[in-house]
């Protein structure tokens, strides 16, 4: 028997075979659990449909860009429809436009700050707010995932960072009202991985081969160790922690010059 042998998850996020979404897909599969995927737009579907079949081919999958309410809205009421119930809600999603992960942060536009914080934070509050019905019938976990530019200014990081500070913030507040229906909510720091999104950092590979010479076990961290820390939050081994950061950075984030 798994880990999480007959819960019901919800994974946002997955793009490609990359993102780390995927990565904590796999693993929560592997222990027992039920998937569900959703896809930003018609754009990823085919990669996301040929990634879940690989996984199992019933694997139900759903559009949803977090920035349309009412796409989140069909999607946990189909969840409620077919499932009545959800165990796991992993939010591995984020984005701000390019041109904003470059330079100075003192020169990002008011545009450029509302997108980046309404996907990378404000949908953790909004998914959370629909997924709260559904995650206390029988106690739940949420993970989202952050990264170490929330609390030191990460050259090109900028507006994300501040993206992810608020995330972090939104990770203890939610903790803080759904405790008390038994639905834990906790952030996953995940060291550099290249992926989509993280290509979107301008000099993102100096970030990996800094880390490769300063972590205490000098290398980067894989999707599938990130999976595997979602996996301890999803699963009953993890039933006392919740408003937590948790670092899969290999160390990085422990260690000064
Ligand atoms: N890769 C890293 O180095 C790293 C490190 C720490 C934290 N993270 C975080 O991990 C999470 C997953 O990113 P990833 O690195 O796997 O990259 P990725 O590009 O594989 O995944 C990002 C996902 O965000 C989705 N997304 C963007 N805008 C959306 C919207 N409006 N609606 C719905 N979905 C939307 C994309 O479709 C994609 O599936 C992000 O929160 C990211 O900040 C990444």
């Amino acid at each position: 028997m798994g880990l999480v042998t007959g819960k019901k998850a919800l994974v946002l996020g997955v793009a490609n075979k990359h993102s780390i979404a995927w990565g904590i897909a796999q693993v929560l599969h592997r222990e027992g659990a039920s998937l569900w995927l959703n896809y930003q737009n018609e754009r990823f579907y085919k990669n996301v449909a040929e990634l879940a079949a690989e996984l199992d081919p019933h694997i139900p999958l759903s559009e949803c860009d977090v920035t349309k309410p009412e796409q989140v809205g069909n999607l946990f009421a189909e969840i409620e429809r077919r499932w009545g119930k959800l165990d796991i809600l992993v939010h591995s999603l984020a984005f701000a436009p390019k041109e904003a992960l470059e330079g100075e942060f003192y020169k990002t536009t008011l545009e450029q700050w509302n997108i980046a914080l309404e996907v990378s934070a404000y949908s953790l509050v909004l998914c959370a707010r629909h997924a709260k019905p559904l995650l206390e019938k029988e106690g739940g976990s949420i993970i989202t995932l952050t990264y170490l530019g929330s609390q030191r200014a990460v050259k090109n990081y900028n507006v994300m960072g501040v993206a992810k500070a608020a995330l972090e913030a939104a990770v203890r507040y939610l903790a803080a009202d759904l405790g008390p229906f038994n639905i834990r909510v906790n952030a996953i720091s995940a060291g550099p991985i290249k992926t989509v999104a993280a290509r979107g950092v301008s000099g993102f590979s100096s970030i990996l081969k800094v880390v490769e010479e300063k972590a205490p076990l000098r290398r980067n961290v894989t999707q599938e160790e990130v999976g595997k820390v979602a996996l301890f939050l999803a699963s009953d081994l993890a039933s006392a922690v919740t408003g937590e950061v948790i670092f899969v950075d290999c160390g990085f984030h422990a260690v000064g010059v």
